[in-house]
């Protein structure tokens, strides 16, 4: 058995092979790729280096399964997500060491996730049984037409490393309701807590080959994804990262013309009017911006703060991101923890050179965590003046750095804002009900926070617009519906009607 630097409670929950078929399964080739602790820099844990001609096996377990899994009644597969959502709570205290291991945040946050990401297995255990067709009389009085709601077959879940275990449950919550299988590829810097996942689900009574879980390498990922993705059998896939993977998964899925659901970057914008409550945009400005030191899809990039109050906000930010305390994410007194991965850190370097040698200020942090070891660290980051022309501006940062912009009028920020190729959260905080309302339509952004920092939740529709990609997670008939295919009946009634 391999040796964790921490202590389980369940020594048996965490393994370190694929799960494919009910079984525990090693790459053909027998190779394997090493799982890094982001607070030390040092590996801990191996998997299974799967590659492209490991696929079929997987997918074809994945469809033998669907064959039943299909016919099973909706209140039993809801049953199920309930036994399953009941065994991730009971096992929360082992999995958030390992989440925190893998993805670096801090315990708390950890648990902050494991609790998000239950809302998702209970939300979707009951909209299985919501599942809902309908009737209707056509134009030609003899005739009714039905629409019947079915499982669309095989599924994949591309799962980034941020969120890797809301990740997985938004995805196969969704597809377990609706009667797909499944198969879930987590990314190579976290695919432990996805395989404790997979173990629990075997508990929860989910067959074998109706969850299947693969790991591949960094150097494996591109090949075994678009194998995935143009594999005959597989026919609805969900990506999670970046919108230059998104669009290569599109493209993969194209040719089979596969439904496909893409949640890409952020790049968000926090605007903070005047007249707002401050201490409650600043408080939620805090919690969104060093949720994950940054690493989250819909954290702040670009805070606009109007020029009449612009001081007195960035000096409470200011005062307030300055007593963060930096560490690995097992501290107790750690309150933001290492970036997920290296090239994490050099890109936040590139972004505040860049800031710099156009103008900005660096008023907090502007470092990598020097001191700490050879963990991936970077401090929490603020950057007055900021303008657009800025890298900041153009791009997702990921990273725990946070750009603020002075502006005067609604009608520049609404500009400003909306100057980038992504379209996923925008936020705003004002007490004005009519520009409330005109912000809500004039943003462009799939989720718009309206004096608050979190719209991400299970009942929720998540999702963006523009480069930010496609189709909605989570929410009301809308994310289960993207695992379902309509089918039209049309009968012609003879007699009186
Ligand atoms: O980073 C992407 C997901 C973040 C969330 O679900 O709030």
């Amino acid at each position: 058995m391999a040796h964790f630097p921490f202590k389980m409670a369940d020594v048996e929950l965490l393994k370190t092979e694929a799960y494919v078929q009910g079984t525990w399964t090693a790459a053909s080739s027998g190779k394997r790729f090493d799982i890094e602790d982001p607070g030390t820099g040092k590996v801990f844990a191996s998997c299974p280096d799967f590659s492209a001609s490991d696929v079929d096996a997987v997918v074809e377990s994945s469809s033998r399964a669907f064959e039943e899994f299909r016919k099973e009644n909706p209140r039993s597969r809801a049953q199920k997500l309930l036994e399953w959502d009941r065994l991730i709570r009971e096992s929360k205290d082992d999995i958030a060491q390992v989440l925190t291991y893998e993805s670096g945040k801090p315990l708390a946050e950890a648990h902050g996730e494991i609790e998000y990401a239950l809302g998702f297995t209970w939300w979707f255990a009951g909209e299985a049984e919501r599942i809902r067709g309908n009737l209707s009389i056509p134009s030609q009085p003899n005739r009714r037409v039905v629409v019947t709601k079915q499982p669309i077959g095989v599924c994949v879940a591309l799962v980034p490393w941020n969120f890797p275990i809301a990740m997985i449950l938004r995805k196969v919550g969704a597809a377990l309701a609706a009667g797909c299988t499944i198969i879930a590829k987590p990314s190579p810097e976290t695919p432990l807590t996805c395989l404790i996942l997979a173990n629990l689900a075997v508990k929860a009574g989910f067959a074998p080959g109706v969850f299947n879980v693969i790991t591949s390498s960094m150097d494996n990922t591109p090949e075994v994804a678009e194998r995935l993705c143009k594999h005959p059998l597989v026919k609805k896939v969900s990506f999670t990262g970046s919108t230059t993977i998104g669009s290569l998964i599109a493209k993969h899925c194209a040719e089979g013309l596969k439904k496909v659901s893409l949640e890409l970057g952020g790049n968000c914008p926090f605007i903070v009017f005047d007249d707002c409550n401050q201490e409650q945009a600043c408080e939620e400005l805090l919690k969104l911006k060093w949720r994950h030191a940054g690493q989250a899809c819909v954290t702040a990039n670009r805070v606009y703060v109007q020029s009449g109050i612009y001081e007195e906000f960035v000096a409470t930010l200011a005062k307030r991101t300055s007593i963060l305390k930096l560490g690995h994410g097992m501290s107790s007194d750690t309150t933001i923890g290492p970036l997920t991965t290296k090239r994490g850190v050099s890109k936040a370097q590139k972004h505040v050179e860049d800031a710099i040698e156009k103008g900005g200020k660096v008023i907090v942090g502007g470092k990598s965590g020097k001191g700490l070891g050879d963990g991936f660290f970077f401090e929490p980051t603020i950057i007055r003046d900021a303008k657009q022309s800025m890298l900041i501006s153009q791009e997702e940062t990921f990273a725990p750095v946070l750009a603020v912009y002075r502006f005067d009028s609604e009608a520049e920020v609404v500009k400003n804002a909306n100057d980038t190729s992504m379209g996923l959260a925008s936020y705003f905080f004002t007490k004005n009900i009519d520009r409330a309302w005109r912000l809500l339509e004039n943003l462009e952004a799939g989720m718009i926070g309206m004096n608050t920092g979190n719209s991400s939740a299970a009942e929720s529709p998540f999702g963006g617009m523009k480069l930010s990609g496609y189709g909605k997670e989570s929410g009301k008939d809308v994310a289960v519906e993207e695992y379902l295919v309509s089918k039209t009946g049309t009968m012609t009634l003879e007699g009186h009607y």
